[in-house]
């Protein structure tokens, strides 16, 4: 600015001389086209090279950017998304899968689709871990006949549109930010996608019409400090330990009040440490079976005093079983056009296996399978969210979804390093 006004010419010197005048208004146009230009210039650096990087740490967040993709979905996109969604058995349900290239998600996806189901996907490939792995489970599917729309669970536009071409029956949301201790290095991630995207997703169940039922993952992680066990549905679940259980014990309060404002039918499952096959690589039975085939070290978590750290690992198969009794046994929402018509469904499951193992155990079991012996390092438990102990009561899963699971660590575990190896090769490709 101070250039400028220095090239502000005086009026009076102007008048004496009129060809330099106008040769000096020429100039003074030009040195203010020039200058106008640099803001120009310097607005467009600002907008697309600043903005947008901001944008970019939120850019999976900002739902209004992937509709824009999503109005480029044409005739040929809402094809697949009807073909998929086709229902074929008598008395088969159509289920919108969130989460549907996630480990449960794949695997609940492709066991509704085998019974005669009809199903759409919807995944946003996110990169918290390997998004090649997710990308082979999607393929796996697509053999199957199942489509995974590539979209966000808080794009509402999005949502929207695929409840205009089906009319899901049921939804099965599985999409979550997963993972109990990342919770403190990207709080964020776990509001966006576990309170946000669950907010999200039932203002739209709410005004479809027909409502569907839903069934979600909540975690036994809900029940945080608690030391009463095995642990009950009843327990208290108002001490989390981490963000993660935060946002999924936050998760069953906002599930009883859309249940209680629009009668939607809502049904929560507390999932205890799922593991197998396609499963998810910061988990701790992967990255140890992975860092064992390498000859790197393990931290081996123990508690206070030496004491065990264990966990109620369950298999993936009964989980599976778990979540079709779950939309099997699911009664209908009653609400319609956004109002209650009156009382719905309103569930909470423990999905476990009611036999904890100790950490160390775990290993042992990985090692003999892997015939490696793992390099071990006990460490105290650090203090980011993890809990001592976990173990599930089934018996109100037993009675309502005749849950019952059959699978013991031994066996799950023979059939994930099966998996590990034909995927991953001897350890020579390894897991990233
Ligand atoms: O059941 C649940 O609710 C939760 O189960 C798992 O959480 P977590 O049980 O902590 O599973 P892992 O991260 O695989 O840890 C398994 C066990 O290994 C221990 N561990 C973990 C990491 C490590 O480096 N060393 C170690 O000993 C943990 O303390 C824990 O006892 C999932 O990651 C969560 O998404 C899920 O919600």
């Amino acid at each position: 600015m101070k250039h400028n006004d220095g090239m502000l010419p005086s009026p009076g010197k102007f008048k004496s001389e009129k060809s330099s005048y106008s040769r000096l208004r020429h100039h003074f146009s030009l040195a203010k086209i020039t200058f106008w230009s640099l803001v120009f210039v310097f607005l467009i650096y600002v907008s697309f090279f600043r903005a947008p990087s901001s944008a970019s740490q939120t850019s999976h967040s900002d739902p209004s950017r992937r509709s824009l993709r999503t109005s480029s979905y044409g005739d040929a996109w809402e094809k697949r998304v009807r073909a998929s969604a086709k229902i074929r058995s008598h008395n088969g349900i159509s289920v919108l899968v969130t989460g549907a290239a996630g480990f449960v998600g794949t695997h609940v996806s492709a066991a509704l689709k085998r019974r005669g189901d009809g199903i759409v996907g919807i995944d946003n490939f996110n990169n918290y871990y390997d998004p090649n792995l997710k990308r082979a489970r999607q393929a796996l599917l697509e053999r199957a006949g199942v489509y995974i729309v590539e979209g966000d669970i808080n794009d509402e536009k999005l949502l929207r549109r695929l409840f205009d071409i089906v009319a899901f029956t049921h939804v099965m949301h599985l999409a979550a930010q997963a993972g109990v201790r990342y919770a403190m290095e990207n709080p964020s991630s776990y509001v966006h996608s576990n309170i946000a995207g669950l907010v999200s997703l039932l203002e739209v169940c709410k005004s479809a019409n027909p409502q569907p039922a839903i069934v979600w993952a909540s975690s036994s992680s809900v029940y945080g400090l608690n030391t009463k066990v095995p642990f009950s549905e009843k327990d208290r679940t108002d001490q989390p330990a981490s963000l993660y259980a935060a946002t999924k014990k936050a998760g069953e309060e906002i599930a009883h009040t859309y249940n209680h404002i629009y009668g939607l039918s809502l049904t929560g499952l507390r999932f205890f440490t799922v593991y197998g096959p396609w499963g998810r690589p910061d988990m701790a039975y992967f990255f140890f079976s992975k860092d064992i085939l390498k000859g790197k070290s393990i931290p081996i978590f123990e508690g206070p005093n030496h004491g065990t750290v264990a966990r109620d690992f369950t298999y993936i198969d009964d989980i599976v079983k778990g979540c079709l009794a779950s939309l099997d046994t699911a009664e209908k929402s009653t609400g319609s056009g956004g109002k209650k018509k009156g009382p719905a469904q309103l569930r909470v499951f423990n999905l476990g296996n009611t036999s904890p193992v100790p950490v160390s155990e775990l290993v042992s079991i990985l090692e003999r399978l892997l015939k490696v012996k793992a390099k071990k390092l006990v460490t105290k438990m650090p203090r980011n969210g993890d809990v001592q102990f976990t173990h599930a009561n089934i018996s109100y899963a037993q009675k309502e979804l005749h849950y019952k699971p059959t699978t013991d660590l031994q066996t799950g575990l023979k059939k994930f390093v099966r998996w590990y190896l034909s995927y991953y090769g001897n350890g020579k490709k390894s897991a990233q």
